[in-house]
């Protein structure tokens, strides 16, 4: 037959210390992952802080030096004072050159464009403005009200264009020094370079909100960067935090369900144990295999325990049975009978019952003695003890050795008649039962048997040591009346 091998139980402390050992490294393990994330985070903050923000801060500046640079062109534009117009021209420079490129080549280029237009704007104004001022200085010395006329439409440039038709036909004194067709030329092309400007005016202002759009267009894509940055980060954190937790709960429930089902279900199986051992110590329990060492000792110490309460049990009962029990003829004795004769008369007492006390001595049991021995003596006594025994059916009724070769018998629930037909019998087969000595079968024994006994319905007033004597009198009366019959008392 093979051999059983042995089989290994994990210890639940060196179980507790891995479980908790694994709980500390996981532990560990998510703190050092959170912070590395943290860390990366706080990374990515403070690189949107340093690099996206200020590159919003610059677009919106940038944006801030466009509005400004409209206003320059408007001004240069409009101002009739040369050094003004170069101030503004010149402000208008420094601006742009202060313009933040980020080496975005379409600002780059759009800058020089714009600057460029400026210079144009500013030239060709400036052209206008010299002309503009010499006309009206040819024309300030004639006071022809069509002279007067066209200089305040020179004065008015370039607030208002002058166009062809709108020049008078005559000039009078001022035909005198040019041709009409040469000065209504001159002041046509100043009006013309008036319309040039204009042009130039809104081509600039076209590629300004080119530009403005540009920056707005890049502040509004930084600013998505910027919030899909952080939408990012969240995400990343909530998923993080989701399945760490989502982790730590399915660990949990799963450590519940171990735990549950190798300690909390085998303590309370060996705390049920012990309840049966201590409600039902009759037989030995045995209880199943448990899965960590530690319990599986304490159920083999239960089980062992519960042999032990057995065993002990079973001696006990042994004890108490020896105890209640004749050891000659193995009748209860004296003291098992005083017992359930109290109980039986307490019984009858509640029920009212009649109940029924036999006392049988058997008849010269002396001279038997003498003539046979004890040994005999003994034999005869087991075996009138036997045929008593075998009245003895019913719940309740007991057959005991009242003392040396004397018998008693408790009948409860009991009629007269049925008393009077049992001690009758009891008699009968005593007496024609032959006894054959052990070493010697040729020789028999014939016993007789005296009964005395008594039948009542026991009330307060009666005891057990009353009813006792009443029957023993009984027996005497027997006796006295030459043996081998019954009488009542
Ligand atoms: N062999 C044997 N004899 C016993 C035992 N117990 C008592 N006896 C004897 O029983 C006898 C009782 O004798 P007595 O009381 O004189 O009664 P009896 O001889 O039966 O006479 P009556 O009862 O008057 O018929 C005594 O000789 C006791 O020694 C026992 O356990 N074994």
């Amino acid at each position: 037959m093979p051999s059983k091998r042995p089989i290994i139980r994990p210890k639940l402390s060196v179980t507790v210390l891995v479980v908790s050992l694994v709980f500390v490294v996981m532990f560990l393990v998510s703190v050092g992952f959170s912070l590395g994330l943290l860390r990366g985070i706080t990374a990515k903050t403070q690189e949107t802080s340093q690099e996206l923000l200020p590159e919003l801060v610059h677009t919106q500046n940038n944006l801030l030096k466009i509005e400004q640079i409209r206003s320059y062109i408007d001004l240069i534009y409009w101002v009739q004072n040369g050094n003004l117009e170069r101030n503004y021209r010149l402000e208008s420079q420094v601006l742009i050159h202060s313009f933040l490129f980020e080496n975005d080549p379409f600002l780059a280029s759009e800058a020089s464009n714009i600057l460029h237009d400026i210079r144009e704007i500013a030239s060709i104004r400036q052209l206008q403005r010299t002309l503009q001022r010499e006309a009206i200085q040819a024309l300030n010395e004639f006071t022809d009200p069509n002279v007067i006329k066209v200089r305040g439409l020179l004065s008015a440039l370039p607030q208002r264009e002058i166009r062809e038709g709108q020049l008078p036909s005559t000039f009078g004194q001022l035909t005198a020094l040019s041709s009409f067709a040469e000065i209504e030329q001159r002041i046509l092309f100043i009006s013309d370079l008036n319309r040039q400007l204009d042009w130039m005016l809104i081509d600039t202002k076209a590629r300004l909100e080119r530009v403005s759009t540009y920056l707005n267009s890049d502040a509004a894509l930084k600013a998505q960067t910027l919030a899909t940055d952080i939408g990012t980060d969240i995400e990343r954190i909530t998923q993080y935090s989701v399945f760490f937790m989502s982790v730590v709960v399915l660990l949990f429930l799963f450590l519940f369900f171990v735990f549950k089902n190798t300690l909390l279900r085998p303590i309370q199986s060996l705390v049920a144990g012990l309840k049966a051992i201590e409600q039902q110590g009759n037989k030995t329990i045995m209880l199943k295999p448990l899965f960590f060492k530690e319990l599986d000792t304490i159920r083999e110490s239960i089980e062992d325990y519960s042999g032990l309460v057995f065993r002990m049990q079973k001696a006990n009962q042994e004890l108490e049975n020896l105890s209640r029990i004749d050891g000659l003829t193995g009748l209860a004795n004296r003291r098992y009978l005083d017992e359930i004769l109290h109980e039986e008369m307490n019984r009858a007492m509640r029920h009212q019952h009649a109940l029924a006390l036999l006392m049988i001595d058997i008849d010269h049991f002396k001279g038997l003695n003498d003539q046979y021995g004890h040994q005999v003596g003994d034999h005869c006594l087991k075996v009138i003890a036997q045929i008593i025994k075998g009245y003895t059916q019913r719940t309740g009724e007991l057959a005991a050795r009242f003392g040396g070769e004397e018998f008693t018998l408790i009948l409860p629930e009991i009629a007269h008649p049925d008393v009077w037909r049992i001690a009758e019998s009891i008699r009968e087969e005593c007496s024609q039962t032959a006894i054959y000595l052990e070493n010697d079968f040729s020789i028999s024994i014939q016993m007789t048997v005296s009964i005395g006994f008594v039948h009542q319905v026991v009330d307060v007033t009666d005891d057990a040591e009353a009813l006792l004597k009443k029957a023993d009198q009984a027996l005497y009366q027997a006796k006295a009346s030459g043996r081998n019959c019954v009488r009542e008392g």
